[in-house]
């Protein structure tokens, strides 16, 4: 057990190391903090602090260096307490959830000139991790010399006195860095302790930065420790990445390596009669040793770079010790002459330090190794402090403080430049880039990191890294804060759905009492309406959506803004494709089903099949056991209409459906569509706030004052509240159904509109223009063909109905492409685009004007009017048919026998004789020897006797000649073939 030191038992008494240095000093005994104590020394302190002793409250270690003595001689460098070395304080706070006080470190200054830091952020970092540091496998590159010799792989940096002795000003060894030691005493030392010679903590903390990065395990990624002889002794200890704690033992030799950090430490070449020790801490290249003769050489590094390094050659007994800095001369060639750090030594006091600043300036800056050296820069903590005195010439402790002020949360966007980021957690490029590159980043000052990159970073500097809060889009109305006190119930918006012809209508006309069916053309409901009911005092809003396939898309819009969906189901049809899909469009929405078992009144209505069926698809009902309410309705007979309104109602009661009518009114775009007289008309859900006459309004990049409100029974209304449907009328263009309503200051609307008006533009071109990819892929596809539309139709509802339809029938080899599409007549400027585009225009319940009749009419563009989906449809599916290549198919029609081979002034000709079917003069030929195709030709004549003919049937004979097989055989078949068009599928 080594003596004790002043620090160990000053934390032992509880009290702090000056005081106890204090006191020896009142006895003559000159120590510093790292000074052993000797047995009088104790019985000193034990008299004077015993009674303090109890009290172990955790002390705060001063890290000081020793004094150096009068003699100036190389001191013994005193072996490493591995034994009892610097414990770290227990830990008793936790690391809040989020920090967002910012760092402050003060650096204080005490009368011998020594600067500690308090540091709240060490404290924090202490909350951050409590006792971890003991667990770590590498040791992390802030080195103190109290460090060095816990070279244990614990790390007691966080724990450690909080002291960065980085300025130059401790007591300023005059023995320097890498001071010899004699052989013997050198050989004495333990390997693998840390070798205290160099009293002063230059750079100390240098290599503060990365910490608890994960590390391999001790040597795990080391190259194999190199023996090559007998007699020899080779330890290899290598701590971290790369190449650590090689040892080159040659001869009768013993050496040892260790190695802690980054790369290629702790390296140790012996040869011959030697004995070497390296040690490394720190990033690169520390801690070599090179030994040659009858040697003995200890080389230690800490820090940043090529430090540590110790060569001996003859017979010169060498010890290094080096710490931080940039290659620092760490050659100790002749460790006597010379110190082996290099260093200039630094004058101690304020005036001379001063002097010895300035004077080192220039070379300092710029340089990791005089970074501790240089003044206070923003992210400093090593800033020359000033040795104050009071008046009375005393000096006096604390007189200046320091504040550093380092952000705990930084907030970026996705990525960031790496110098950037240095600057905003304020931290060298150096730490950042290192930090990086432990966690496997090769980066470079200029390259950016993406976030997630950052945040690890980040955490490793105990900064919070947040993403930046989105930017504001100019093509939003800005979100209003919407007061959940200030909510009140609303109706429910129910939709109803369901196949195609299974009564949605004939429900809602039950439910309305109204009938809309008759009014529909082609007997479909066309587009969305929208009607509320009145129901024992309570309302509800149906949106009404259309059966057909056509309108799936405007039915999952229909779903999204509903709260609840009646899927309608004929007792007599059961589940059909459509049910399917309107289950799917509900569930992937959210939205609550209830179903209407209806045409209960016909005969053929079998709802334990319908309920069987939706059981199958994850609707159990509730009389079986589930949660799916199934109410058996007939719009005809409206028998359970009642029930299922109460249903709707127990169901919106459930979802407590609230909206605060007081806000400034937001809604969907249900319907809209071009009235000759009134203008655009857009049929609105409101749902939220209340929109009023006189309100300026937005949707999509239509914007115009509410000239007036139509309610669902034609009224006219000044206001209408959250979850009404209402026309609107005043908008200054159609509005695209299902575009978002809002109401807001003329000024902002116009603005935004004007900037979605800019958007969509931009979004346009972007989407005319042909990019690589677009024409690499119509080379590849050669043949394609493509049918251009233009698709004109009365509402917005049925343009996209119609596109979705149009847009799903091309096949293989006919692309359909809408070139346009829109509401309202058919005029000019669509007939022109048509023409241009060589399309055909295809008009859903409106008619071209005068004038685009007269043009279409010299342009030949085809315009074609329906009033009914399906037909457009058909029709534009016929026309792709008809423009598909014609298919040919091989039809054999007949097979022939060769029997005589007659040749006739060079010409070949098969006698045959027709075994089967016939043989026609434009047929090709097969020719199969042997069961094998051995060629295939065609006929280049075909005669009976000497006439030609155009076919002769089976069981004649005949004459073939082929166009160009000439090497026919008697016994040869041929196969007779024609090439047959087929129809396309
Ligand atoms: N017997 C009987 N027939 C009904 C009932 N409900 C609807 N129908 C008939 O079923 C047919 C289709 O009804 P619609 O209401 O148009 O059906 P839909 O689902 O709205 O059809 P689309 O609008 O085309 O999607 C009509 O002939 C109705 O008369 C009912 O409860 N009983």
């Amino acid at each position: 057990m080594g003596k004790k030191r002043i620090f160990e038992i000053a934390k032992e008494y509880g009290v702090k190391s000056p005081e106890i240095i204090e006191l020896l000093a009142k006895h003559n005994i000159t120590k510093t903090n790292f000074s052993s104590v000797e047995e009088s020394d104790v019985a000193i302190i034990h008299a004077a602090f015993s009674k303090k002793a109890v009290k172990q409250e955790q002390p705060q270690a001063v890290h000081k260096t020793e004094k150096p003595q009068a003699s100036g001689s190389a001191e013994k460098a005193k072996p490493a307490a591995t034994s009892s070395p610097a414990k770290p304080r227990p830990e008793k706070t936790e690391r809040p959830s989020m920090i967002v006080k910012p760092i402050i470190m003060t650096v204080e200054t005490n009368a011998e000139g020594k600067s500690t830091i308090t540091h709240n952020a060490l404290q924090r970092d202490k909350a951050v991790k409590p006792v971890s540091t003991e667990n770590k496998p590498e040791n992390r590159a802030a080195v103190t010399q109290n460090q060095t010799v816990n070279n244990d792989g614990k790390n007691k940096y966080r724990n450690a006195p909080n002291h960065i002795n980085a300025d130059n000003k401790g007591p300023k060894t005059e023995k320097g860095f890498g001071s010899a030691a004699t052989p013997a005493k050198a050989a004495e030392k333990p390997a693998g302790a840390g070798q205290v010679t160099g009293e002063r903590n230059l750079n100390a903390n240098l290599n503060r930065g990365p910490q608890n990065r994960p590390m391999p395990a001790q040597g795990n990624m080391n190259r194999p420790n190199p023996n090559r002889d007998f007699n020899r002794q080779g330890q290899n200890q290598g701590q971290g990445f790369n190449r650590q704690g090689q040892n080159f033992n040659r001869g009768d030799r013993q050496g040892q390596g260790q190695g802690q950090g980054f790369n290629r430490q702790g390296q140790n070449f012996n040869r011959g009669d030697r004995q070497g020790q390296g040690q490394g801490q720190g990033f690169n290249r520390q801690g070599q040793n090179f030994n040659r003769g009858d040697r003995q050489g200890q080389g230690q590094g800490q820090g940043f770079n090529r430090q540590g390094q110790g060569f001996n050659k003859d017979k010169d007994a060498n010890q290094g010790n080096k710490f931080g800095g940039n290659r620092p001369g760490n050659r100790n060639n002749n460790a006597v002459k010379k110190p082996a750090g290099g260093f200039e030594e630094i004058p101690r006091g304020k005036e001379s330090r001063e002097k010895y600043n300035k004077k080192h300036e220039k070379q300092l800056k710029g340089s990791y190794a005089s970074r501790d050296s240089r003044p206070m820069r923003s992210a400093d903590h090593m800033r020359p402090t000033k040795h104050l005195k009071s008046k009375t010439g005393a000096p006096v402790r604390n007189e200046q403080h320091i504040t550093v002020v380092r952000p705990t949360m930084v907030q970026i966007a996705e990525s960031i430049n790496v110098q950037e980021f240095a600057k905003m957690i304020k931290r060298e490029v150096a730490e950042v880039i290192k930090s990086l590159f432990l966690l496997g980043e090769m980066v470079t000052i200029n390259q950016d990191i993406d976030f997630d990159t950052a945040t690890l970073v980040g955490n490793e500097f105990g900064v919070d890294v947040q993403p930046l809060p989105p930017e504001e889009d100019p093509t939003e109305i800005p979100e209003i804060e919407d007061d959940p006190a200030e909510q009140v119930v609303r109706p429910p918006v129910v939709t109803v759905m369901g196949h195609v012809d299974h009564g949605k209508t004939s429900l809602l006309d039950a439910i309305r009492k109204t009938h809309v069916t008759a009014r529909e053309a082609g007997g479909i409901t066309q587009h969305i309406g929208a009607y509320t009911v009145t129901t024992g005092g309570k309302k509800i809003t149906f949106l009404d959506t259309p059966g057909h396939e056509a309108f799936t898309a405007m039915r999952a819009r229909g779903a999204q803004c509903t709260d609840i969906s009646v899927l309608v189901v004929a007792a007599d049809d059961g589940v059909m494709p459509q049910t399917v899909e309107a289950i799917n469009h509900s569930k992937a929405a959210g939205v609550p089903i209830i179903v209407a078992i209806n045409k209960m009144d016909k005969p053929a209505a079998n709802p334990e099949h319908v309920k069987q069926q939706l059981s199958e698809m994850e609707l159990i009902p509730e009389d079986w056991g589930g949660d799916t309410i199934m109410v058996p309705v007939s719009a005809h007979s409206h028998q359970g209409i009642d029930d299922l309104l109460e249903m709707i109602l127990l169901v919106a009661e459930v979802k407590e459906l609230k909206a605060n009518p007081k806000l400034p009114a937001h809604g969907t775009i249900v319907e809209a569509k071009l009235d000759k007289g009134r203008g655009p008309v857009a049929t609105v859900l409101v749902q939220r706030g209340t929109l009023t006459i006189g309100d300026y309004i937005i949707a999509g990049t239509a914007h115009g004052r509410v000239r007036a409100l139509i309610n669902d029974r034609g009224e006219k209304v000044r206001k209408a509240g959250p979850s009404t449907p209402v026309e609107v009328l005043g908008l200054n263009e159609v509005p695209q159904a299902g575009d978002i309503l809002d109401a807001a200051d003329e000024k902002i609307a116009r603005g935004v509109a004007e900037k979605r008006i800019a958007k969509a533009k931009a979004e346009q071109q972007k989407a005319a223009k042909v990019s690589l990819d677009d024409i690499f892929s119509r080379i590849k596809e050669g043949e394609l063909k493509e049918l251009n539309i233009v698709v004109k139709a009365d509402v917005q509802g049925s343009v996209e109905a119609l596109c979705a339809s149009l847009v799903k029938i091309q096949n293989e080899e006919v692309k359909v492409t809408v070139v346009h599409s829109g509401v309202g007549a058919i005029n000019e400027s669509d007939v022109m685009l048509a023409s241009a585009a060589n399309a055909l225009i295809i008009g859903f319940n409106v008619r071209p004007d005068a004038n685009a009749r007269k043009i279409a009419e010299s342009e030949k563009v085809d315009i074609r009017p329906y009033r009914v989906i399906y037909d457009a449809i058909n029709d534009v599916e016929a026309a792709i048919k008809g423009m598909l290549a014609p298919k040919f198919e091989e039809d054999v029609i007949g097979r022939v026998e060769v029997r005589q081979v007659i040749t006739i002034s060079k010409m070949i000709i098969a006698g045959c004789y027709v075994t089967e079917g016939k043989v026609t003069n434009n047929a090709k030929i097969r020719v199969v020897r042997d069961g094998i195709v051995i060629a295939e030709d065609e006929m280049e004549s075909l005669r009976r006797f000497k006439d030609d003919v155009k076919e002769v049937a089976a069981g004649y004979e005949c004459g073939i000649t082929l166009a160009k097989f000439h090497d026919i055989k008697e016994n040869d078949q041929f196969e007779v073939y024609i090439m047959k068009e087929v129809s396309p599928a």
